[in-house]
């Protein structure tokens, strides 16, 4: 079941995406896939690709801007979309290195032919860092790649839910948001891949409500494996809250369901 579930899957994505990519309507990004992944598409499409044309639902994007916002963050916010457009030629506003990557709540159910996917999967499971409906409660932020660089950022506002010591963020809070940051940016280089290892340094405490960046970088490929680097910075790069070293081993779709 689960294997006639994954080919219709990406059956559906093989007939989807070059389609809407043709009529040039945004595909916004998948964690966990890549179209390297899906058989049918070619090494063009690079990124992780999500669509939902089977139905005029569209699922909320958690990094997009929300009234809890303070205005640091949504300087910062706006400060890295606008690097996602770049001057062309005659003026023309054309996409930059920079990608803003969308964020759902559910990683498969919203994908193209997820739909079949999401009966294998428990209806109840939600994306760790965006299962608060509470706007600023918890995990707010945005992510950005640099697709040239190999690199991400991303602009975090930490939410009273997430205290660790009085008034501080809890360190499985921050490392959560580094293995999500360095997550994606593994995502994007090497596909479906899981964290195997996380090393994490507090250098300095993170205040509650504060807004600070994440920095992640390739240091290098080796056969599955994918090392990253990552600082979290207070937002004008002065303080260096944290720092992180993040092993990712590529796996393939079996992988995640062996028990
Ligand atoms: C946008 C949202 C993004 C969110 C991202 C979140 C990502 C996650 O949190 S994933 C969840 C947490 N991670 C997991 O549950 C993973 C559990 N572990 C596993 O599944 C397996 O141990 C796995 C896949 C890492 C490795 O197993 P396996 O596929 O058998 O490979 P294996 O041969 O053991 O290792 C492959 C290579 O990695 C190395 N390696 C594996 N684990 C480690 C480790 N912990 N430390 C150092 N090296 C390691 C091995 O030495 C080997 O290296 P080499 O090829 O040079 O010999």
């Amino acid at each position: 079941m689960l294997r006639r579930a994954v080919s219709a899957f990406c059956y559906a994505a093989a007939r989807a995406i070059p389609a809407l990519r043709q009529r040039n309507i945004a595909l916004p990004q998948l964690p966990f896939l890549r179209a390297s992944l899906i058989p049918g598409l070619n090494s063009d499409y690079q990124s992780v690709t999500l669509s939902w044309p089977f139905s005029s639902f569209r699922p909320r994007d958690y990094s997009l801007p929300n009234p809890s916002w303070s205005p640091q963050m949504l300087r910062l916010y706006n400060y890295y979309n606008n690097l996602c457009e770049q001057d062309g030629e005659g003026g023309k506003k054309e996409i930059g290195p920079w990608i803003r990557l969308p964020s759902y709540n559910r990683t498969v159910k919203y994908a193209t032919g997820g739909q079949c996917l999401s009966k294998v999967l428990q209806a109840k499971a939600r994306l760790f860092t965006r299962n608060i409906e509470e706007e600023g409660a918890a995990f707010e932020y945005a992510m950005f790649l640099n697709t040239e660089e190999k690199a991400a950022v991303c602009v975090f506002q930490a939410g009273p839910l997430l205290e660790g010591p009085v008034g501080n963020l809890h360190g499985g809070a921050i490392a959560t948001i580094i293995d999500t940051v360095t997550g994606a940016l593994s995502i994007y280089l090497g596909g479906l891949v899981v964290t195997a290892n996380l090393n994490v340094n507090y250098r300095s405490p993170i205040p509650l409500g504060s807004v600070v960046l994440v920095h992640a970088a390739l240091e290098k490929m080796e056969d599955r494996k994918i090392y990253i680097s990552c600082q979290v910075t207070s937002s004008d790069g002065s303080k260096l809250h944290t720092e992180a070293t993040a092993l990712f081993v590529k796996v393939n779709v079996g992988h995640l369901f062996e028990r």
